[in-house]
């Protein structure tokens, strides 16, 4: 399986690749997309009374007059429907010429109950919001409710961002070529795609890598080679230490919840960092989990001497104030080698709104350590204003320009969680679920990133296993899932990776 996700702009440099490698030319691979949609229509709906075939100006409409022709080929009745003909002498002009159906104006499609519905009207090419003609086709759709097939993408979506251009069909089914797009993972588009089937139509994996693609649905396949098995001969430091900051006397669950995934994501030893006052609720509820008072920076000094961790989780319960900012720089300035990597979770992001200026120069020095921020919406756009108040961007693109600005891994979480590294590389998650929107949950995934960064994994690949695994636990364990069930579900998951 190939995981790259193709940019429209990167899809079309791929079909123009192979198309100047041949011996396929550009009607050719039309003709592979139509067919292969042909072919599952066939399969999949074959008692279906009539089959509307909707097919707009460009190849979108090209792979649409291949489907037609192939349906009607195979004894189908079908309507098919056109807004705008071809341009001359483009490869869905030689598809429409090739089609027997005569093309209906799109104003007189009426569908009816039983009947089908393939989308061909835009795909890759859909740059501006859908014309009224078009809103009016899908509104008429959507009334009569039948299954529609969207080719390559559901008209109104966009590939690059998944936004909605207008408006969109909720297709039952979406065909796309070689590879995904952003579209189809990236909400709202996610939703309206249906079930997503990748069809091959002879585009190879090294004209794919050739696009320079960067992109990834995240995907155990791609990461767990990198995934953390302990050595015979491990101790409990050699498998990773983890030092978890825990909030005042009444905010200390935070940590924990951090501390206990870390301890079941691998690492050998954990260390909460409790302020004196929160101490003894932190010792009530902690037995396997280290516990030591850390109230100002030279205690802290004094336990990174001492016991070396490898990363830090500073941010899950500490409140919002200046101080809390004031102090993850202070952690970054002074890391120099005491640790390896600091998860920035929660209040430590938010905090860090103040003093954007001096985070983002801390962030240059030479010595500063890896960073894994880890914000939800609201606290991108408070560490990333410009970033996030860019509407040409997508939420992919907005996470890598905010990893690029930040030298950090940026997991920016929602139900589409985006994974970006400083280099470029990011990926989109798929296995989220809404259960994970309960309290607690992102302290901890803040723990299980924290865990495989100091078991060593390498910090991209880490921060996409921790999506994945705490989304796959939550699934397992299912509804009635609260934060305090995730360490323990990632039981099955932890030792099925590290099979
Ligand atoms: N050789 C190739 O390049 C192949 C392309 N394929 C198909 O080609 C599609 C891409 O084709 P195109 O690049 O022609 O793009 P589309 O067919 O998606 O769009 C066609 C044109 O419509 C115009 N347009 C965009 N948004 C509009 C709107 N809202 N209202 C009115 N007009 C609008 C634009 O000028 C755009 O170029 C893919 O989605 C895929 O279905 C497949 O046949 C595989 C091979
Ligand atoms: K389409």
């Amino acid at each position: 399986m190939a995981f790259e996700l193709l940019t429209p702009g990167e899809m079309a440099e791929a079909d123009r690749l192979t198309i100047a490698v041949g011996p396929v030319d550009g009607i050719g691979l039309m003709r592979r997309a139509g067919g292969a949609i042909a072919d599952l229509v066939l399969a999949r709906y074959p008692g279906a009374r009539t089959v509307h075939v909707l097919c707009g100006p460009g190849n979108n409409g090209g792979d649409g007059y291949v489907v037609a022709r192939l349906l009607a080929e195979n004894g189908v009745a079908v309507g098919l429907f056109a807004t705008g003909a071809p341009r001359e002498g483009s490869d869905a002009a030689l598809a429409a010429a090739e089609c027997p159906v005569a093309a209906a104006p799109l104003a007189a499609f009426a569908p009816e109950a039983g009947s089908i519905v393939i989308d061909a009207l835009f795909g890759a090419g859909l740059s501006k919001p859908l014309g009224s003609e078009i809103v009016q086709a899908i509104a008429r759709t959507a009334a009569v409710g039948v299954p529609v097939i969207a080719v390559d993408l559901p008209s109104g979506v966009s590939g690059v961002s998944g936004d909605i251009l207008g408006s969109a069909f909720q297709a039952t089914l979406t065909v796309t070529f070689a590879r995904k797009k952003p579209g189809h993972l990236l909400f709202p588009g996610r939703a309206l795609c249906g079930e997503i089937v990748v069809v091959d139509i002879g585009i190879t994996d090294a004209t794919i890598a050739a696009t320079g693609a960067r992109c990834f649905e995240n995907d155990p396949a791609w990461w767990r080679p990198h995934f953390p098995s302990p050595a015979n001969d491990a101790h409990k430091y050699s498998r990773g230490h983890v030092g978890v900051f825990s909030g005042g006397p009444s905010a200390t669950g935070a940590a924990r919840l951090s501390a206990m995934a870390a301890a079941r994501a691998g690492a050998g030893a954990v260390t909460v960092l409790s302020p004196g006052a929160a101490l003894a609720a932190n010792a009530a509820h902690l037995t396997s989990i280290i516990l030591r008072r850390s109230d100002t920076l030279q205690d802290t000094l004094a336990f990174l001497g001492a016991r070396k961790p490898e990363v830090l989780v500073y941010g899950p319960g500490l409140g919002p104030e200046p101080e809390v900012g004031r102090f993850a720089l202070e952690l970054m300035s002074v890391a120099d080698g005491r640790f390896g990597a600091l998860v920035l979770d929660a209040d430590g992001i938010t905090s860090l709104s103040h003093r954007r200026a001096a985070f983002f120069e801390a962030r240059k020095r030479p010595n500063a350590p890896a960073l894994v921020l880890t914000p939800h919406h609201g606290e991108f756009g408070r560490l990333f204003p410009e970033i996030a108040a860019d509407a040409s961007l997508s939420k992919l693109e907005q996470a890598r320009a905010a990893a690029r600005r930040a030298h950090a891994i940026v997991i920016y979480k929602g139900p589409d969680t985006v994974i970006a590294a400083p280099d470029g590389r990011a990926a989109v998650n798929t296995n989220g679920t809404p259960l994970l929107a309960t309290a607690g949950s992102g302290d901890v995934l803040s723990g299980i990133v924290a865990a495989l960064l100091a078991q060593r994994m390498p910090a991209f690949e880490a921060a996409c296993a921790a999506v994945w695994m705490h989304a796959e636990a939550a699934r397992r364990f299912g509804p009635g899932l609260i934060a305090e069930d995730l360490p323990l579900a990632l039981r099955e998951v932890v030792a099925e990776l590290g099979r």
